[in-house]
């Protein structure tokens, strides 16, 4: 027998399991990575994060992203290329990270890598499958580091006809869900989405969808316009400028917002090329992000209100956005029965939690023992995934 493959028997079988959770979001930060230590699997999952820090990319590295990502017209070399240049870009920062961490790579179990996505196409005509493509091949990690990796987690969820996103879901039941509350697990990323967690715990209640733009436009406009910036650091920008209601009312009529949940998007969708077209002439930069910000905000509120019918719950709000003051001012006065708090306060630091969930879903995939081909999840196809890459 391969000894490879009895070792991943191995690490099944194992009381718990070390898992290194990877994510590297829309919007191009950097490498999120969460050590994390599985008991259990589905609702008896316990989750130790013992380790997490991000590592910021380089420009050069962000920008030959960034002439692939999204992009209607690419060059084609370059995205085969960048498959096994991101693969190796992070395998070194991982070697890096688990060395400043004092781990060993080879007592880590498992790398779970979600890979960066460079094109994401729900399909609203019905004339094509939904598709969604993340790079950073798995088998160049395992090889690199030695460690097997799960990775290219949203493919199976297409092919049982999901849209391959948002997968929060998943993490955010098993660790998150409780009786006699109405939670909503907000994630403001480059994308904002959340997962409802209904008091009576049925997960056929839950519900999951994208929101529209969290950072990305906000983050676009700043890059644009002011060259030695990447955001807008505590919303200086946008508290100097003003909400525009012209632009606003043009943002809001974006036809997505028509369509019915769940959803999913990215900045396929929600770029600087289709909303540059709406800006009224004249209007500053800081009016721009001011409206930005503003619209984000209202989006995900209108998105909570009128998906989960609540006027009253617990936001636990996760990623960049929770760091930016002014959106989340603009979320207290939109959703004004909801109590709303950063996520840290569920146990798990709020910037982890994207990779820590990516972590489960690969402690899923090795420990499920009822991998049934139809169950749901909510509105969702349930299996388990990411593609098994064995390091030799
Ligand atoms: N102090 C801050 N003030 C304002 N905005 C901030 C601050 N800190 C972070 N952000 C925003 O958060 C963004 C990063 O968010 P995050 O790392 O959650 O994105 P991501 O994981 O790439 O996104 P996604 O979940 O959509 O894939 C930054 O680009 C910036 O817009
Ligand atoms: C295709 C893709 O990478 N989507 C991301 C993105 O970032 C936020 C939002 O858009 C969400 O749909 C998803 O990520 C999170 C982690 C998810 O799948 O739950």
């Amino acid at each position: 027998m391969n000894p490879q493959i009895k070792q991943l028997y191995q690490i099944a079988e194992k009381p718990s399991r070390l898992i290194l959770g990877l994510m590297s979001g829309t919007s191009l930060d950097g490498l999120d990575m969460a050590l994390c230590r599985f008991t259990g699997q589905g609702l008896e999952t316990t989750c130790d994060l013992i380790h997490f820090d991000s590592v910021p990319f380089s420009t050069e590295f962000k920008e030959s992203i960034r002439a692939v990502f999204a992009k209607e017209t690419i060059h084609f070399p370059s995205l085969c290329t960048l498959n096994a240049n991101i693969a190796r870009t992070h395998a070194s920062i991982i070697l890096e990270t688990l060395a400043r961490w004092g781990v060993n790579p080879t007592d880590v179990d498992a790398l779970a890598s979600h890979g960066q996505t460079v094109m994401h196409c729900p399909d609203r005509t019905g004339a094509n499958p939904h598709s969604t493509l993340q790079i950073g091949d798995g088998d160049h990690l395992a090889h690199l580091t030695g460690i097997i990796t799960l990775s290219d987690f949203r493919q199976k969820h297409v092919a049982a006809g999901g849209e391959g996103a948002p997968l929060a879901m998943f993490g955010d039941y098993f660790l998150f869900t409780k009786a006699e509350e109405e939670r909503i697990l907000l994630n403001i990323g480059g994308i904002g989405n959340f997962t409802y967690l209904p008091a009576n715990q049925d997960p056929t209640d839950i519900l999951v969808t994208d929101t529209g733009p969290g950072n990305t436009l906000i983050d676009a406009w700043v890059r644009a316009n002011y060259t030695e910036k990447s955001f807008d650091e505590d919303a200086q920008i946008a508290r100097s400028g003003k909400v525009d209601a012209a632009f606003l009312k043009a943002l809001l009529a974006l036809p997505f917002f028509e369509e019915s949940f769940p959803k999913s998007t990215g900045p396929e969708y929600f770029n600087v090329d289709r909303i540059s077209q709406m800006v009224p002439e004249g209007l500053s930069a800081a009016d721009c992000i001011a409206t930005l910000t503003y619209f984000s905000a209202e989006t995900i509120a209108l998105a909570i209100q009128h998906y989960t019918g609540l006027e009253e719950g617990y936001v636990y709000v996760s990623g960049g956005g929770a760091r930016n003051p002014l959106m989340m001012e603009h979320l207290a006065q939109l959703l004004p029965g909801f109590t709303i708090q950063d996520s840290a306060v569920l146990g798990i630091e709020s910037a982890a939690k994207e990779a820590v969930l990516f972590a489960l879903l690969a402690n899923e995939t090795l420990m499920d023992s009822n991998p049934a081909s139809d169950r749901r999840l909510g509105d969702s196809p349930w299996m388990t995934m990411g593609k098994i890459c064995l390091p030799n």
